[in-house]
């Protein structure tokens, strides 16, 4: 029986699995790697870092597997850049999603009209996650980077570089770059004029759904597996997770959160929300995701967990631990609110500027009240995208819940109660994995038997209906209110 190996490339870690055509996870591995934030509102990482953590993960895959895989599939975050120069060395960090520093020139551009046009053509709003949006702050800002590039890529195409000694992309990764006509599946003219660049600059564009071949011998020898194996090009994370949880009927959507979160919705046109509330990214040929994803996921969560609680403990908090007793307190955290973008907020607010902001403090308030408060600022966020994507794609019948929340069965609790709405968990290990291992499946036209296992659903308890109702109510009014405010900070 053959197998696929699936590598996803997230913020903090690189996972990797190995599955056979009956869907059975052979092997699996996860190596974790950090963000720094040398100055605020800037998010790095080190591209050899991940490449080492991606190699030595498909290496122990691969050992326990002994026998070579049918093919290796890619999923990878979103919307991370890179300057690379004439000798393919890397001129900068990596750039990541939950960079805000192109803050001015996002500002600069949502103020003009070509704003909007940017955002329905390339399906990617105009914000700071936007490599578009970090390339022209490199240009106004730093010329000796950008006139030096010889290319601009994310972190899949600089480990493709090093596996293939080649700069490609695939459509879906593309998709989120503001850089990439979701209509006519070109880089789009409008942003490449944006920036100043040519298409020369940028990867060769392959569908999700190609094969690369020609894998380096010294590569394949470090990975451990043959230089004939066959890739296949993939797509981006939060569209993959969409596949991994067998999400792509009309009406299906997934709700993550891992290091950030995000609800979405599988299209079959690059359909694009008028309002501009919305994301709309390739998955496959006739596949788009549209929705909405937040920054402040897990990250929050780990920020509160290592500022306040675990001094208060003294000794590492155990994250369940502290969930449990978090959500042991009333909903509603008793009056408590939070708006938690710490790190500015994509959607729906899409504002760089936006930052944490705890109000209705009162006496009876203890750590776990403010700890509930920001997991329900979190699940308010996520409500308020889909009452989005249900104006933009209609109707939501049914919500996939993935992404480290759910080893929580407490958090996603919470999830449906705020939502009054069941959620779905299916068991997968990483959704987003496994939708890069069905995409290799699909690709290389190998049947699979992958039945869809245990599903736990996770039903609203209507008697917390009012209170969540009445909280997120405010919570609404709060962002109004103090919008004009954080610029400020
Ligand atoms: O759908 C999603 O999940 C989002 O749109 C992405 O922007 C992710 O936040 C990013 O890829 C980091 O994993």
């Amino acid at each position: 029986m053959e197998y696929i190996i699936g590598v996803d490339m997230g913020t903090s870690s690189a996972k990797v699995i190995a599955v056979r055509q009956d869907g059975k996870v052979m092997a699996n591995s996860q190596q974790e790697y950090s963000i720094s934030q040398p100055e605020p509102g800037h998010s790095e990482q080190d591209p050899e870092v991940i490449l080492m953590a991606v190699k030595s993960g498909i290496r122990s895959v691969a050992t326990i597997m002994k026998d070579p895989p049918a093919a290796v599939s890619f999923s990878t975050a979103m919307h991370s850049i890179l300057a690379m120069d004439q000798e393919g060395k890397a001129l900068t960090p990596l750039i990541i999603w939950a960079d805000n520093r192109s803050q001015p020139v996002v500002d600069r551009l949502r103020n003009s009209p070509l704003s909007a046009s940017l955002h329905q053509q390339s399906g990617t709003p105009v914000h700071a996650m936007s490599p578009l949006c970090k390339i022209i702050w490199w240009k106004e800002q730093s010329p000796e980077i950008y006139n030096n590039t010889a290319c601009f890529i994310g972190i899949k195409e600089y480990v493709f570089y090093h596996f293939f000694g080649r700069y490609i992309t695939d459509h879906s990764t593309a998709s989120a770059t503001g850089l990439f006509n979701i209509h006519d599946l070109t880089w789009n003219g409008p942003s490449l004029e944006a920036a100043g660049i040519t298409a020369a600059q940028l990867p060769e564009l392959v569908s999700s759904n190609s094969i690369i071949e020609g894998l380096l011998e010294s590569v394949a020898q470090e990975l451990g597996i043959p230089a004939t194996t066959k890739f296949v090009a993939g797509a981006s994370d939060g569209c993959l997770a969409q596949l991994g949880s067998r999400a792509l009927e009309k009406g299906h959507a997934t709700l993550t959160i891992g290091t950030s979160g995000a609800v979405r919705m599988t299209i079959d046109q690059p359909l694009t929300d008028p309002q501009g509330r919305l994301f709309t990214y390739v998955l496959t040929p006739g596949y788009f995701v549209t929705g909405g994803a937040i920054n402040n996921g897990g990250v929050v969560l780990q920020w509160y967990l290592d500022s306040f609680l675990q001094s208060a403990t003294e000794k590492p908090l155990n994250v369940d631990a502290g969930l449990q007793q978090a959500l042991s307190t009333a909903p509603g955290a008793e009056g408590l609110l939070c708006l938690p973008y710490l790190n500015g907020e994509r959607a729906p607010v899409w504002d760089g500027h936006a930052k944490g902001a705890f109000i209705g403090v009162q006496p009876q308030h203890t750590t776990w009240h403010f700890m509930r408060a920001l997991l329900e600022g979190m699940a308010f966020g996520l409500f308020s995208i889909t009452e989005a994507l249900e104006e933009t794609a209609g109707k939501v019948d049914k919500i996939f819940v993935s992404g480290g929340f759910t080893n929580s069965a407490e958090w996603v609790q919470l999830m449906a109660d705020v939502f009054q709405r069941p959620m779905y968990l299916r068991n997968e290990s990483d959704a987003s994995a496994m939708g890069a291992v069905l995409l290799g499946f699909q690709t290389l036209q190998l049947e699979t038997a992958f039945t869809i296992g245990r599903e736990k659903v996770f039903t609203p308890q209507t008697e917390h209906a009012e209170v969540y109702k009445r909280a997120y109510t405010v919570h609404r009014k709060l962002y109004s209110a103090l919008k004009d405010v954080f610029p400020l900070f």
